[in-house]
């Protein structure tokens, strides 16, 4: 199979459950050697596509190819190449962390050094305990090593470092990164904006089962032009009135929290606190700046993903 083919490419993926269609017609392409990240709400269909792609899912439509190969009918030859950290860890949970990691590793010609591992992810600490009275974070770690210690020439993550602390956050991107130069390709997904902004070559916006936008960071900031304005006051303003008087488009993106579409301008804000003002209502906060993957989120689904 020739190395030029993309780490991943689906193309037309459907995925139902009970008649409900998932994942509708969904086009994605992981380059390798890149972090790509599919980034989107709950229930957006990111871990169902990302199960089509280990083979753990069997699409109702639609091609999926992971290193040029099949993930139902080669699953065997992907196994040796890929990792795989689940979501909920997918670990034994009776045997000792640093037991089950060195039993992994021993399935593999040429793995990574355990120690390294356990040094990089912070594991030490708990690897003489059993994987069932790990917390969830400490889990997470464990689950990404074993995803790891094959040496896999791409890796799945499913949201990698969700539920943990900020420290261990930050050892599992320096981790991403040292894949990146290794020349691994990663594919993630995430419903972290500043995960996406900082890691990905490529980020994939999904939502609905299907992809609404696709780029570098710098490319989905740059494509709205736009500058960002968030304000906090309190819940239910009339934002159709507000957006009337601003010439833009606001939306409450949380309760009490507001986001403004427009180009920012000395008159914009004056224009803010004077309809405010003609309204008795206070302004407890305002932002205005770069726009970020999360203005670009929010424009693209009129939803917060906090
Ligand atoms: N086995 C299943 N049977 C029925 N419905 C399912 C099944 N697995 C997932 N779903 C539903 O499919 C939808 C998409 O789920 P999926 O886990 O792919 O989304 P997601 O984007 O990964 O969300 P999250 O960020 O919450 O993990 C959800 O509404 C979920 O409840």
């Amino acid at each position: 199979m020739p190395s030029n083919t993309p780490a991943v490419e689906i193309s037309g993926l459907i995925k139902r459950y009970d008649g409900r269609e998932i994942v509708r017609s969904l086009d994605l392409v992981a380059q390798r050697g890149q972090v790509t990240a599919v980034l989107g709400p709950n229930g957006a269909g990111k871990t169902t596509t990302i199960e089509c792609c280990e083979g753990l899912r069997v699409p109702d439509g639609g091609t999926v190819r992971v290193l040029g190969l099949d993930p139902l009918t080669q699953g065997a030859e992907l196994r040796a190449r890929v990792g795989v950290m689940l979501q909920d860890g997918g670990l034994p949970t009776s045997v000792r962390a640093l037991e089950m990691l060195t039993h992994v590793s021993s399935m593999y010609a040429d793995p990574w050094d355990v120690g390294d591992l356990v040094e990089r992810l912070g594991l030490a600490s708990f690897a003489r305990t059993t994987v069932r009275r790990l917390s969830g974070g400490q889990r997470q770690r464990l689950a990404l090593a074993a995803a790891l210690v094959g040496r896999p020439e791409l890796v799945f993550l499913d949201e990698p470092s969700a539920g943990m602390d900020p420290q261990s956050r930050l050892a599992v991107w320096e981790l991403i990164r040292a894949l990146r130069a290794q020349g691994v390709s990663v594919v993630l997904t995430t419903h972290l904006m500043d995960e996406a902004e900082d890691l990905a070559d490529q980020v994939i916006v999904v939502d609905h089962g299907q992809v609404i936008a696709q780029g570098s960071p710098a490319e989905l900031v740059a494509a709205g032009g736009r500058g960002s304005l968030t304000f906090w006051a309190s819940p239910g303003l009339e934002t159709l009135s507000l957006a009337a008087a601003l010439g833009a488009g606001v939306q409450e993106a949380d309760p009490g929290c507001y986001t403004v579409t427009v180009t920012v301008a000395p008159g914009t804000l004056a224009t803010l606190t004077r309809w405010c003002a003609d309204r008795n209502i206070l302004l407890s906060r305002l932002t205005t700046g770069r726009r970020n993957l999360e203005d670009v989120f929010l424009d693209l689904t009129g939803r917060s993903l906090r």
